[in-house]
């Protein structure tokens, strides 16, 4: 039977990296790209089978910072397969970086140096923004939306005999000290990236504990530093190309340098190979492409506390139930308008 894959964010970068790598891993998948952009998300279906003629890839649109989106988006989903096995939760955001020059030169002359460069830590801030649902736009699209979207898809992610996969693009930017239980939107910080990252961290811990006895596994992958549409918003891409030199010669001493999406997404292709119930909740999997350019998959253990994990999957659970009152209030006042307006016409 035909594998059935979700990616999220699958029109560019990482997301399609994978998508690339999946199919020429196997062909007889069923490749479902789930974008917010149709007219992308056609040009990469178009890139994807020009490589790839005979591959089954379909579109769905979502867009990941939408609750009504994603709630449609999933009924879509459900209505057209009756079963998945791989949902990868990829699509992300960095919106307004702002990099700190001084605190990088500090850095570059300090003790911690290798780790600044593998994590970012002191270097980016981020402006954030409230969404249509009320929501911070980050943690919206970063978590939220894809937690809702894991919460819709239980139906075909959980079933008898079955085993499914479900894989978070974390980073090594999530840190534990840019996340707060009592700010798990971050409304009031200024790493709003940083935090829904850790966010995914905790939230992937906690749906192993709720899932894995129904068939669900959840794991995170770190894709490296990639040249993408994301970093091209932190620094141009001319000045990437213009110390392109200096990022090999950082990646002989940190391995994170994947660089190309190809390589970043050397983790979720090796997730895909193995089976589930194998890997370890607790593990982050990154990407790491070696000084001679070979890539590879290291586990390294994440900073999670369980009681904190499952605190955030309470508080996420309790949004979505005030988040679809909502919607469904909205809805019942559409529908007695428009009965109204039938009524005085
Ligand atoms: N590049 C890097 O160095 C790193 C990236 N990551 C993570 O990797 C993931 C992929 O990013 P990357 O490939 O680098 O960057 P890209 O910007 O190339 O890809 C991001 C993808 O997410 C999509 N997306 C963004 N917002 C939404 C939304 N609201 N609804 C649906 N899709 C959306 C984008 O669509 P659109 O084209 O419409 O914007 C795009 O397809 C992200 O989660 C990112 O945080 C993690 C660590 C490092
Ligand atoms: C000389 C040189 C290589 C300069 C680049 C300095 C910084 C712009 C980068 C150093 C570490 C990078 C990094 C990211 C962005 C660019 C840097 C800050 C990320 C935050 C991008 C998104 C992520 O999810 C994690 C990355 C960690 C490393």
């Amino acid at each position: 039977m035909e594998k059935v894959i979700l990616v999220t964010g699958a029109n560019s970068g990482i997301g399609l990296a994978l998508c690339e790598r999946l199919l020429s891993e196997d062909l007889g998948l069923q490749l479902c790209l789930a974008c917010r952009n149709m007219q992308r998300a056609v040009a990469a279906r178009s890139a994807l089978l020009t490589s790839h003629p005979d591959a089954h890839i379909d579109l769905l649109h979502m867009d990941v910072g939408s609750v009504r989106s994603v709630l449609n988006a999933a009924q879509e989903v459900k209505a057209r397969y009756n079963r998945l096995d791989y949902l990868y939760l990829n699509a992300g955001i960095m919106p307004n970086p702002q990099f700190d020059l001084r605190a990088f030169f500090k850095g570059l002359f300090s003790s911690n140096v290798v780790n600044m460069f593998a994590t970012a830590e002191g270097l980016l801030t981020q402006q954030d923004r409230v969404n249509k649902d009320g929501l911070q736009e980050v943690f919206a699209t970063n978590l939220f939306g894809h937690f809702l979207l894991v919460r819709e898809l239980e139906p075909v992610l959980c079933q008898a005999g079955h085993t499914s996969q479900v894989v978070w693009t974390s980073s090594s930017n999530a840190r534990r000290s840019a996340f707060s239980l009592d700010d798990v939107q971050h409304r009031l910080g200024t790493e709003p990236y940083a935090s829904s990252k850790y966010a995914s961290d905790l939230l992937s811990v906690a749906l192993n504990r709720h899932h894995n006895s129904r068939g669900m596994f959840s794991s995170v992958i770190c894709p490296g530093l990639v040249m993408t549409n994301l970093t091209y918003g932190i620094l141009p891409s001319f000045f990437w190309r213009l110390i392109m030199p200096v990022m090999y010669l950082i990646r002989i001493f940190t391995n994170t340098f994947t660089l190309t999406a190809y390589n970043g997404a050397e983790a979720l292709h090796s997730l895909f190979l193995q089976n589930p119930e194998s890997l370890d909740p607790r593990a982050k999997y990154h990407s790491l492409t070696s000084g001679m350019g070979i890539n590879y998959t290291k586990a390294r253990q994440m900073d999670i506390h369980d009681d904190m994990s499952e605190t955030l999957y309470e508080k996420l659970l309790e949004m979505e139930k005030s988040l679809r009152r909502k919607l469904k209030e909205e809805e019942d006042d559409k529908q007695a308008y428009r009965k109204y307006l039938l009524q005085t016409e």
